[in-house]
This record gives C-alpha cells, sequence and structure tokens, in this order.
C-alpha cells in the first residue's frame, strides 16, 4: 500500500494531549491510518506527497446522533413553530407515514444523498437511528438500508407509540420480534424517554430488552422538560445521554461523576457521553443544552447534528461546532473536542479493540477514530483557512476544503 505525506498544515489540531496544536505541520497515511504526525520539517518520505498550502486540518467530525432514514417534509410544521407553536413529538408520525409509503430504492437514495451531504461537510464517522418506520418490516427496512451506508445503526423503535397502538403493547411489541428482526443490523438500542414518548418505566424496558439481545445503550432525555432520561442512562451505563437541556443539580452531577473530566470515573469507555445537539436547541427554540456546565462538573460531551426532518434538519457539523463556540460558550478546544473524540467516545469508537460482547460496527472498521495520533483512522477534515477558529470566526461560510476518510479522498 502506498503512503501519502500530506504537508503546507498551516495549523494541525490533532485533539490528541501529547501533541495539541501543531504549527506548520504535516502527516502520513498508511493503509488507513495515520502513519506519522509531527512539524513539517521532521517529516519523512513518502510515495506521494500534497501541498495543502497553509490550511487548518483537523480530525474529521463523528457525528453520534442523526436519524436520516427518511421520506417526507415537515417544513410546514417548522414554520409554524417559528410562528409561536411548541415543539411536540407527535410530529414523528408525520414523517413515518411518508417513510412507510416510500419503496426500498427511494429510501436508499435518499439516505445516500444525506450521507453524501453529511461527508462533504466533514463528518467521516457517522451514526444514524431508525424510528421512522415503527412496524416490525419498516423498523426492521430501516436498519438494513442504514447498516449498508452508515457506521454505526441504531434500533429507535421506541421513537414514538404509533397513532392507534396501546403504549403497554407497542413496549412489548419493540422489545420482543421488533427487537429480533432489526437487532441482526444495529450495534445499539435508544429510546425517546420524554413526555408524549415513552415513561421511565417503559424506557427501562427497552433499555434492558436491548442489553439482553447484546446492544449498547443510548437515551434521548431530558430535551423537552426535567425527567428520569440522565438518571436512567447513567444507572444502566449507557455510552450517551442525547439532548440534556433540561438538567436538575443532580442530573449534573451524575453525568460529572460517569465523565472522565475533574472528579469523574477516569475510566476510558465507561462514561455516560452527555450529547448536545446544538442545531436542535436552535430550531426547536430549546434552551440551550447546559455545554459549559457539564465540562465544568466532569462530565464528557459530545456535539452531534440530530439532522432530522422535525427537529434539526442540517448534518452540517460545521456549524454545530460554530454554534457551540458562539452560543453554548464553548471554547474553540472544547467544542472541536466534543465533535471529534467525544463522539467517538460516544460511540465507544475511540479505542483500537472492541469490549467483549460489543457487536462490530456497521462499517467493519476497528481503527480507532476521533484524534490525529499515529494508529488511528486516517479522517482528516481540511479547511478553506488558516486556522480553525474560521469556524466560529465565519459562521456559515463554506469552510470545507477537503476531506479524508480512512486514507481515501471523499470531498
Ligand atoms: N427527540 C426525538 N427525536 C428527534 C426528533 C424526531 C422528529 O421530530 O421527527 C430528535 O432527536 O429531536
Ligand atoms: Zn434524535
Amino acid at each position: 500500500m502506498s503512503s501519502l505525506l500530506l504537508t503546507g498544515i498551516a495549523e494541525l489540531t490533532t485533539v490528541e494531549e501529547s501533541t495539541g496544536v501543531l504549527r506548520d505541520a504535516a502527516v502520513v497515511v498508511e493503509d488507513g491510518r495515520f502513519a506519522w504526525v509531527g512539524r513539517a520539517q521532521d517529516a519523512p518520505a513518502a510515495d506521494d506527497a500534497r501541498d495543502l498550502g497553509g490550511r487548518a486540518a483537523l480530525p474529521g467530525w463523528v457525528d453520534s446522533h442523526s436519524h436520516l432514514v427518511f421520506d417526507g417534509d415537515r417544513s410546514a410544521e417548522f414554520e409554524a413553530r417559528m410562528a409561536g407553536r411548541d415543539y411536540a413529538a407527535g410530529g414523528i408520525q408525520v414523517t413515518t407515514d411518508a417513510t412507510r409509503a416510500a419503496d426500498d430504492a427511494g429510501l436508499a437514495s435518499l439516505l445516500a444523498q444525506r450521507v453524501r451531504a453529511a461527508s462533504a461537510g466533514g463528518t467521516t464517522y457517522l451514526e444514524t437511528k431508525t424510528g421512522y418506520g415503527l412496524t416490525v418490516p419498516d423498523e426492521a427496512r430501516s436498519a438494513a438500508l442504514a447498516a449498508a451506508a452508515v457506521d454505526e445503526v441504531t434500533f429507535l423503535g421506541a421513537h414514538l407509540v404509533p397513532t392507534g397502538a396501546d403504549p403497554e403493547q407497542y413496549t412489548q411489541l419493540v422489545c420482543g420480534d421488533m427487537l429480533e428482526a432489526v437487532a441482526p443490523h444495529a450495534r445499539w438500542i435508544d429510546v425517546f424517554c420524554e413526555r408524549g414518548a415513552f415513561t421511565p418505566a417503559q424506557s427501562r424496558r427497552v433499555l434492558e430488552a436491548g442489553r439482553a439481545a447484546g446492544l449498547g445503550l443510548r437515551v434521548h432525555g431530558n430535551q423537552l422538560g426535567p425527567g428520569a432520561g440522565v438518571d436512567l442512562a447513567v444507572e444502566l451505563g449507557a455510552a450517551s445521554v442525547d439532548h440534556v437541556n433540561h438538567l436538575s443539580d443532580e442530573d449534573l452531577a451524575r453525568l460529572g461523576a460517569s465523565g472522565t473530566g475533574a472528579g469523574g470515573v477516569k475510566v476510558e469507555g465507561t462514561e455516560t457521553v452527555a450529547t448536545v445537539l446544538p442545531a436542535c436547541d436552535l430550531s426547536t427554540r430549546a434552551p440551550l443544552a447546559p455545554a459549559k456546565r457539564l465540562l465544568q462538573a466532569g462530565a464528557t460531551i459530545a456535539i452531534a447534528s440530530n439532522c432530522n426532518p422535525g427537529t434539526s434538519y442540517t448534518s452540517s457539523m460545521n456549524f454545530c461546532v460554530g454554534t457551540a463556540v458562539l452560543q453554548m460558550g464553548l471554547s474553540l478546544a472544547e467544542a472541536i473536542e466534543a465533535a471529534t473524540l467525544g463522539g467517538a467516545r460516544a460511540l465507544r469508537a475511540d479505542r483500537e479493540s472492541l469490549a467483549a460482547g460489543t457487536r462490530p460496527r456497521a462499517s467493519g472498521s476497528e481503527a480507532p477514530i476521533g484524534r490525529i495520533a499515529v494508529g488511528h483512522r486516517a479522517d482528516l477534515h481540511v479547511l478553506d483557512a488558516p486556522a480553525a477558529i474560521h469556524l466560529a470566526y465565519r459562521p456559515g461560510m463554506p469552510l470545507t476544503h477537503a476531506v479524508w476518510r480512512a486514507g481515501e479522498r471523499v470531498a
């Protein structure tokens, strides 16, 4: 396999403690992984070389929360929200009806377009969820399509109790036949633990059933109001609890104690990551998740797009990171780490070997992601700017210049 030397990197944000931010840097890529990282003046020879022209580079974004398998349009719902209506979970049914009506080829094509758009925006590792099928065959179809298109698949049959269904019977279906049909395509199970969706008791049943089937746990929690999502996620050892807009002091303390920051568990790979979704908070006019306070409490945080047609119709991680800096009060370094290594931690993909009993990733790749370090997957995002702070300094500008995923140029 030939090696590639990339030089002309004015600023390289490695998200790796030992190297930090390097000026006048270079990397060597070989066999889909970083083989060398350092100052350009010290770079070894390689088979090919390319000069990036004095640009900034950073790890590819790890988008650990999206819902990309859907059809239909909900722009009218969004417009009504901008005119003052509140967001309610019930809108999920509108997308579910349109998704069920789509044929396999049409749905696969919509998904492929969305994955391409994410990739063109610097995302090199992508999770997506089911949750707009809500019948056994429709959820299995969504999971199978997702497994062919993204790196990580999450079963979210517990997204909404479909119209006309009995909540207890539907929860039973999710934990039984639906889980059995979807599990072969998925690595994770998730539940929307919220008023209007699933109660804490139903959520616990779903998560415990998923765990018994060998899936890792994720939770949508504390989005629309205070609730039991965080408590449940930490108690059951979920890899991530997402949204986290409405947190009590106890919730902050729980997430702090289960994170790898000051006073936290310090055992990487066991933390419950708090995933914040800045674009969703803007689109629903929700109070922004307290990302800075979570960090101060010792929590590990991730930033993700939550791309979906109801609450966050963007896969732009550049936008999410810029917003986290501008609106959530994170420093640039904190925001970049949350959108790269934080996402990798939320997917337990920041280390080489998978924990015993964990299912393989849909992408089949086992190289660690989220940092620019020797041995890590060569996921590189090059900006059309000399420094990464341009992500917040010039919000909304087309700053992605080039993207390498596992050593292959994808944008
Ligand atoms: N909150 C639950 N699910 C999605 C929204 C789904 C929808 O409204 O279609 C979310 O993460 O925001
Ligand atoms: Zn979501």
